[in-house]
């Protein structure tokens, strides 16, 4: 079995910085797929999809989501819409605990909106964002844990994601 912990969410729910914290405090190795994805290509999300477009760095998600999930007992942190694709859903489940961090519209847009790295942000109305939220949610639903973001610092939410793991990571052989 893998026992990888798998974070999941929408842009800003923290999986980067969650993801990080987690892993210092369990000791395990963290990754993220965007970070692999910028080291293997030699370029920032951004410039990928600005040059390449979105469907070539979803291809180029697609495999470093399986070369993640083939690791063994790491916290992966995914990008927002790794979930959007069936086959790396069934990589992340496989043999993994799968974690929804949860945060909503305004959370999400001062968190994440103002930087300007996250391709699918820029230059959309709050609206557009919303349903951007909206039409994600049911991809995430299949998490075994889900964890509320809002109105938590960072260091909060990855305790509680410890705290609802207790069993399963004391039963990990
Ligand atoms: N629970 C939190 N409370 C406050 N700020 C947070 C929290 N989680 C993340 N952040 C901040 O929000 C921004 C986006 O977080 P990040 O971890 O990159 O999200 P994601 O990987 O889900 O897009 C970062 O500046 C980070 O420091
Ligand atoms: O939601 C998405 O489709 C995306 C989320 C981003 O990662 P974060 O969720 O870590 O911001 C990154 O993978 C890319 O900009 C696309
Ligand atoms: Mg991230």
């Amino acid at each position: 079995m893998p026992c990888n912990i798998v974070l999941i969410g929408f842009m800003g729910s923290g999986k980067t910085t969650v993801g990080k914290i987690l892993a210092a405090s369990l000791g395990w190795p963290f990754l993220d797929t965007d970070t692999m994805i910028e080291e293997d290509a030699g370029l920032s999300i951004k410039a990928i999809f600005a040059r390449y477009g979105e469907q070539y760095f979803r291809e180029l998600e697609q495999a470093a989501v399986a070369r993640a999930a083939a690791s063994r007992r790491v916290v992966i942190a995914t990008g927002g819409g790794a979930v959007l694709s069936g086959v790396n859903v069934q990589r992340l489940r496989e043999g993994n605990k799968v974690v929804w961090l949860q945060v909503g519209l305004e959370t999400a847009l001062q968190r994440a909106g103002v930087t300007g790295d996250r391709p699918l942000l820029q230059g959309r109305r709050q609206e557009e964002v919303a349903e951007l939220i909206k039409h994600r949610e049911p991809y995430y639903a299949f998490a075994d844990v889900y964890v509320e973001t809002d109105g938590k610092n960072a260091a909060a939410v990855a305790g509680e994601i410890k705290e609802a793991l207790k069993l399963w990571l004391a039963n990990l052989k």
